[in-house]
């Protein structure tokens, strides 16, 4: 059994979701399809995730919602016409969306997820519609039916292990299910919706239920590529890659696929397919446990890259001799609620990478009194925007003069680097610049490994 997940730029069109279908149909091993919201039809299109995020702030903000609620409705009324599925369809949307929009919002959080999940369960409902009028025996499944069982806050839903049990039932099923990605339900009934890119979640959390034979993500792109295609013009594609590999590389800036998807998918062993809705008999990119022979040909796999991180950078004459330095200035930090990336160190200095978006300039200005105030530090400052580039790849621990060769690069096209830091399993090597320089350090990067070659 095949689980399969399409994402949003998949099932934003009737025309696309004519191409899920044919790629349903073409194997009878797909048996789950789990579905995002509608996503963007062209490069100045709004997700529909996005609206509903737009029309649950309105509401929360007592403005008027009808226009934005109309879109909505309008998106899926657009599909539901070019799949000939209108009548059936089209008012139980509006009157759904209708209800969402009058929920309660006594909790801010609780109401937003209900508005955000409602992109992908109506687009479930409407794809299972589609699929019975064309007579494929197929039903929308909820998830909280299913038992899609999570904790956690608004937006960043945990799955919990009872779930994984109750999801191997719907290998029984002899139907198609049609599953609504980015959201479960806590036992008492919760919604709560996965961060943003959560209906990757999803599928890799039903695909481990029902053990299944491979997880298809089928999207936008032939492959996951060595490096951003939006930075890089037409990059190598990877077409086999581990999962710690992809995990390093979708937690630095790879969109293609979550990086928290990859959880579930390494624990229970279940090969992932990244494929495109719109190239399904090429070959993807194949996510597994194993190293493959491609990994001693290019020892770099990937070479990330996310803008938005901060350096908060303490100096103290004769710190390394200071036992507990270290956990008293990430305890201040825990204090603040901000969780760290990086910790280069020096003798006498240290610096901290982090997320600019974990904290405020509150928390910052509070960190810094602390840091002088209670260590007594010979200077404590922090900068902002920095680009924190990643290369990623298992070939790397058996290759000398990795780092070497990456920061030869950077400073053969003028690019400083701010900090260089490599993880200790090795499979890992992080560069911070600055971010005006991001996408020139990317290509500076890029060139130095791959331009002279290509993956087969
Ligand atoms: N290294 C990469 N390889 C391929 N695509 C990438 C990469 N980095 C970023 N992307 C972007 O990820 C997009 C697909 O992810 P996403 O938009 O979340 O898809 P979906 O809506 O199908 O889940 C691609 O269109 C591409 O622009
Ligand atoms: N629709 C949600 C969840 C998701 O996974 O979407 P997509 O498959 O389009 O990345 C979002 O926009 O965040």
């Amino acid at each position: 059994m095949k689980v399969s997940k399409f994402g949003g730029t998949s099932v934003a069109s009737g025309n696309q979701i004519e191409q899920l279908k044919n790629i349903i149909a073409a194997d009878a091993a797909r048996r789950i399809v789990i579905v995002s919201a509608p996503g963007k039809r062209s490069d100045d299109d709004v997700k529909v995730t996005d609206l509903l995020i737009d029309l649950g702030e309105k509401r929360l903000k007592g403005e008027p919602v009808g226009d934005v609620l109309e879109q909505v409705v309008d998106r899926y009324r657009t599909i539901a016409q070019e799949l000939g599925v209108e009548k059936t369809i089209t008012e139980s949307i509006q009157d759904d969306m209708q209800a969402r929009a009058a929920f309660s919002t006594e909790d801010e959080g609780i109401f937003m997820d209900q508005m955000k999940a409602a992109g992908e369960d109506n687009n479930a409902k409407l794809i299972a519609a589609y699929f019975n009028h064309i007579g494929m025996a197929a039903s929308y499944m909820n998830p909280r039916e299913a038992g899609l069982l999570v904790n956690g806050e608004a937006g960043n839903a945990q799955v919990l292990d009872a779930a994984y049990e109750s999801l191997a039932k719907l290998k029984d099923r002899d139907e198609i299910l049609v599953f609504p990605g980015f959201f479960g339900y806590k036992e008492n009934g919760q919604l709560v919706t996965f961060p943003r890119g959560g209906s990757d979640i999803t599928g890799a959390i039903v695909a481990a239920g029902v053990n299944a034979e491979m997880y298809e993500n089928f999207t936008d792109v032939d492959s996951v590529c060595v490096a951003n295609p939006k930075v890089i013009d037409r990059p190598s594609e990877i077409h086999h890659m581990t999962y710690r590999e992809m995990r390093e590389l979708s937690y630095s800036g790879f969109a293609v696929f979550h990086d928290v998807a990859l959880v579930p998918a390494f624990r229970h062993k279940i090969p992932v397919n990244v494929k495109n809705t719109n190239n399904p008999e090429g070959k993807g990119t194949l996510i597994t446990a194993e190293k493959s022979e491609t990994h001693d040909k290019y020892p770099i796999t990937g070479i990330a890259a996310d803008k938005g991180f901060s350096i908060i950078y303490v100096r103290k004459y004769l710190m390394n001799r200071e036992v507990g330095f270290g956990r008293r200035l990430l305890e201040m930090i825990e204090d603040e609620g901000i969780s760290y990336e990086h910790l280069p160190s020096g003798i006498d200095d240290t610096s901290v990478v982090l997320r600019t978006s974990e904290f405020s300039l509150d928390s910052e200005n509070r960190l810094l009194t602390r840091i002088q105030n209670e260590m007594d530090v010979d200077d404590a400052y922090i900068e902002h925007g920095f680009t924190m580039l990643m290369l990623v790849g298992e070939g790397m621990k058996e290759t000398v003069g990795i780092a070497a060769r990456g920061s030869k690069a950077l400073a053969e096209a003028g690019i400083n680097i701010e900090m260089i830091n490599q993880g200790p399993s090795e499979v890992s090597l992080a560069f911070a610049v600055k971010d005006r320089v991001g996408d020139e350090a990317i290509k500076a990067i890029y060139d130095e490994f791959y331009a002279t070659q290509l993956h087969d």
